[in-house]
This record gives C-alpha cells, sequence and structure tokens, in this order.
C-alpha cells in the first residue's frame, strides 16, 4: 500500500440475484485516493455509483475485492474497533430533510456525533455546535431552530457540518448538490471544496453532471455499467478527454466546459441491461466511432498517459 494513499479498492465487484439471473452493478472496480484528494465519479443514472459508495460505507457486502481505508481492510472489524473506526468514513446525502429527525433541534443534531464518539459534556458539544455552524456560513442561533424552519441549502450546510464534527478522514458526497438549485448548488459545492481542503479531508464527490464534479475533484473516474471506462485528473477532463462516452457527458455539461451558445449534445439511447451486457464493450452501440472489435471484445483500462486511463479501442 502507498504510503500517500487513504482509501485503495482492489477489484470491487458487486452482483445481485435479479430473478435467478446475474445483474452486474459494479464489475471489478480498482480505485486509490491520497490523503487530502477529492475524487470525483460520475456516471448515468444505474451506472453503478451508489452500490459502489454502499460497499464502502458497509452498507452492502462486496461480492468481490477489497476496500482498505489507511491499509486496514475495515469491513471484517469488530465490536469496539468497528464502532471507533466509522467516525472516519462520513456522508452527505442528496435529500438533506430526509437524514434529519423532524423533531430534534439543530443544536442537538450537530452535537450528537461528538456525544457519541468522544463523550464530550453537552455544553462543549453545543459550544462546538455554534461554531460548526459559523464553518459552514449560518448563524450560531440555527442551533435552536427545527430542521422545517431552514430551507434545503441550509439544511445540506448542516449535514456538513455534522459530517466533519467528527474530524473524518474521508467525506463521501452522493449526489450531494442534486436535489438544490443551481445557485445554491454551487454554493455548497465551493463550501465542501473549501472545508476539504481546510480541514485535510479526502473527498469522494458523486455525480451525474460532469461539469459539477470536475470543478471540485482532483480526478475523475467517469463510470458506465458497473466499470470505470476513463480516470483521469479534472486538467484532463477538461483538455483531453478520450472515451467517447466522456466526451458526450462533457458535451452536455454545456454550462461550464462549452460555449453557452453551442448547441447542447445529448447522449442518444440507453445503456444496456446490467443484466446482458455481453461480451463487447458496453458503450459500443450508443457509440458513433464503434467498429467491428468494440461488439466482440471487451477493452480494458489502460494507461494512455501518466495518470489517464481509458478503456477504449478507438
Ligand atoms: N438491491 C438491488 N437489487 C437488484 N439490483 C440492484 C439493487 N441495487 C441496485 N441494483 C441495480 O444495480 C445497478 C446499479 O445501481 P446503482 O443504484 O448503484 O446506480 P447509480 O449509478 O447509483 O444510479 P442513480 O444515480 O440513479 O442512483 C442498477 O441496474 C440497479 O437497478
Amino acid at each position: 500500500m502507498s504510503q500517500e494513499n487513504l482509501l485503495e479498492i482492489k477489484e470491487l465487484t458487486k452482483y445481485f440475484k435479479v430473478k435467478k439471473e446475474k445483474l452486474t452493478a459494479v464489475d471489478n472496480i480498482s480505485l486509490s485516493i491520497k490523503k487530502g484528494q477529492c475524487l470525483g465519479i460520475v456516471g448515468e443514472s444505474g451506472c453503478g455509483k451508489s452500490t459502489l459508495v454502499k460497499m464502502i460505507v458497509g452498507s452492502l457486502k462486496p461480492s468481490g475485492g477489497t476496500i482498505r481505508l489507511e491499509g486496514i481492510e475495515y469491513l471484517n472489524l469488530k465490536g469496539k474497533e468497528k464502532r471507533d473506526f466509522w467516525r472516519n468514513i462520513q456522508m452527505v446525502f442528496q435529500d438533506p430533510i430526509s437524514s434529519f429527525p423532524p423533531r430534534m433541534k439543530i443544536g442537538n443534531y450537530l452535537a450528537e456525533p461528538r456525544l457519541n464518539y468522544d463523550k464530550i459534556k453537552k455544553k462543549d458539544a453545543i459550544s462546538q455546535a455554534k461554531e460548526l455552524l459559523e464553518m459552514v456560513g449560518l448563524k450560531k442561533d440555527f442551533i435552536n431552530r427545527y430542521p422545517h424552519e431552514l430551507s434545503g441549502g441550509q439544511l445540506q450546510r448542516v449535514a456538513i457540518a455534522r459530517a466533519i464534527s467528527v474530524s473524518p478522514k474521508l467525506l463521501i458526497c452522493d449526489e450531494a448538490t442534486g436535489a438544490l438549485d443551481v445557485t445554491i448548488q454551487n454554493k455548497i459545492v465551493e463550501l465542501i471544496d473549501k472545508l476539504i481542503h481546510k480541514e485535510k479531508i479526502s473527498c469522494i464527490f458523486i455525480g451525474h453532471d460532469l461539469a459539477v464534479v470536475g470543478s471540485i475533484s482532483d480526478n475523475v473516474a467517469v463510470m458506465y455499467l458497473g466499470r470505470i471506462v476513463e480516470y483521469m485528473n479534472s486538467q484532463m477532463l477538461e483538455k483531453n478527454p478520450l472515451h467517447p462516452y466522456t466526451k458526450a457527458l462533457r458535451e452536455a455539461a454545456f454550462d461550464v466546459y462549452c460555449n453557452q451558445e453551442d448547441e447542447l449534445k445529448v447522449l442518444e439511447g440507453d445503456p444496456p441491461s446490467p443484466l446482458n451486457i455481453g461480451e463487447g464493450c458496453a458503450f459500443a452501440k450508443r457509440c458513433s466511432f464503434a467498429k467491428e472489435q468494440c461488439f466482440k471484445e471487451r477493452p480494458q483500462l489502460k494507461e494512455v498517459e501518466k495518470g489517464h486511463f481509458v478503456a477504449c479501442f478507438i
């Protein structure tokens, strides 16, 4: 294990049994995240993003492969070690309101993780809650409010504050801005960006919008039907994406990368069923460059320049 890597995922796979058939949701994925870096994961609905995250946070058991944080295969931990471990990985979800207990004041909600993990005094936890609120750009007196008294964007700030309250090593944002309108979305992305750098937290930022994901991430993995089809840093994503699928996503993300006057190109067709991916490249049927080989053989992820990996024969 490299000294610098915080998270290492090796050959991770998840199958589901659907009516006696095997559905491949995550197919042999290997990834690593360095300390303090943000990895973006992008792909259309159904490509396996949530399944991948559920395995990282221990809510789904992998069918194969390993996940290590600082070298520890943490999914096998038991008892106190397991309890203590989980503060290291915190999540922010898409829908802020559903993750809040409606009758719990914001102050108590923010104080709860420190009370549980560190057994600090309630008075100290509430005072830290006020600091956390200020850190995420909210007023201290929000501690006395209930979730329904806050907007979606404000609630998402509180969710982020709670996630960082226990000084995690890895913050996972699963479509964390997806339910917010665009101006609020940008502010939340800026906030996450500022906090992960200030607190030196590594981050996995998941979304279906390449522009949003690219704007916060150091490296981006593009997923298609359970596999990574391209992995590169955000400069390569902006200047030289190579996989036809990444290019199509990039063109669709016109607001950041393209001239707003350009015609918006939409990716046509649906991905094939994960029950029946077939032999060839899973993207071949939607790819305007596909040649005979693409329908017969599965392209493997290969390094084409330093740090830039692509699974494509073209
Ligand atoms: N519990 C399950 N049982 C059977 N199939 C599942 C299960 N969970 C997910 N899947 C299937 O696995 C594939 C990947 O789903 P997943 O939710 O990981 O995709 P996603 O990229 O997160 O999509 P979205 O952006 O819509 O959340 C899909 O085909 C989905 O239908």
